[in-house]
């Protein structure tokens, strides 16, 4: 395996009407990695990926995608990787084979008959491959668009929120396949908003408002992050009156509740505590310290960009 990174781009800039929807983004993604890309919606993400895949040209910067230039050698990087949109969808009114069969065509993979068998049979879908692709469920629409995705076997996938609106038991299935790709060693770029699956990632970054604000392993994002952390808990009636007393209070960045507790998170942990030490004793509510979340972090990295653009 090559240490070269399977992305490496270096300020990019894509406006759109004047904007800067990317501005001076630099990144990397490692091969053989299975990398998150996170952010408020609007953030970018979609218009980076395009940008990676070369179904958009950067205004500024410059990169490479798996060793190829970006706004040179667009036709071999769209060749060589897979790219599954946020809608990405097959033919409705085709049979489960017929749309397999017609993406084999796409990339002239041959035999066609023993490609989409095979595929079918990774699947799991032999017996159903006559069913047309618009009578499956959400969860194998994914699956199968999924397939269709690496069926030209790329080095590189780039998969922009494949999971949005589907059931925890389907999104499941789907990262474990994600996970089984890169265990075979394609590298993986997908971006997300869910948080269960940022923590399956071997690698984050996340952007906001165009702009790379974090990048690293979860771990270490949520160190970076520098924040503390308490729960309160207690009956529910008390837990909504400390959030309310909290809010606004020195040392307390934001405030979260996670069922029947509440996460007091700040970046100031003496004045934090203090704080949250007065609101359990006014309303008598158990506190204690706690580890800070991606979603914490990530709830801090977002208002923080809002701060700076105020
Ligand atoms: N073709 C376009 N023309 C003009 N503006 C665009 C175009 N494509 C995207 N934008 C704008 O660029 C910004 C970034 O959009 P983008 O889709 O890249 O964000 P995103 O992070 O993928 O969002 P989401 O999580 O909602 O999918 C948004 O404000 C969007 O409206």
């Amino acid at each position: 395996m090559s240490a070269e990174p399977a992305i490496r781009v270096e300020g990019l800039v894509k406006r759109f009407g004047g904007r800067a929807v990317v501005d001076h983004v630099s990144m990397s993604v490692n091969r053989g990695q299975i990398t998150g890309f996170l952010g408020p919606n609007g953030s970018g993400k979609t218009t980076m990926i395009r940008v990676m895949c070369g179904l958009l040209t950067a205004d500024e910067g410059s990169g490479e995608v798996l060793g190829y230039r970006l706004g040179r050698d667009t036709r071999r990087i769209k060749r060589e990787i897979g790219y599954m949109t946020q809608r990405f969808s097959l033919y409705e009114d085709l049979t489960i084979r017929e749309n397999l069969a017609f993406v084999a065509g796409l990339y002239a993979l041959r035999p066609v008959q023993r490609v989409v068998d095979e595929v079918l049979e990774g699947l799991g879908l032999t017996s159903r491959q006559h069913q047309l692709a618009g009578t499956l469920s959400g969860g194998w629409k994914q699956r199968l668009a999924l397939a269709s995705c690496v069926m030209h076997k790329p080095q590189l996938l780039l998969l922009d929120e494949p999971t949005a609106g589907v059931d925890p038991k389907a999104r499941r299935d789907f990262w474990e396949e994600i996970h089984h790709l890169a265990a075979g060693g394609m590298t993986v770029l997908v971006s997300t908003h869910y948080m269960d699956e940022a923590e399956r990632c071997h690698f984050v970054n996340y952007i906001s408002y165009g702009r790379l604000v974090a990048s690293g392993t979860v771990e270490e994002v949520i160190a970076h992050a520098g924040l503390t952390t308490f729960l309160l808990e207690g009956p529910m009636d008390k837990v909504t009156a400390a959030e309310r007393m909290l809010r606004g209070m020195t040392g307390v960045d934001e405030t979260a509740p996670f069922g029947t507790s509440l996460h007091v998170v700040g970046r100031d942990a003496e004045a934090l505590k203090a704080a949250v030490q007065h609101a359990a004793a006014e309303t008598g509510t158990r506190m204690s310290a706690t580890e800070t979340s991606l979603e914490d972090a990530f709830i801090r990295f977002m208002n923080q960009s809002t701060d700076n653009m105020s």
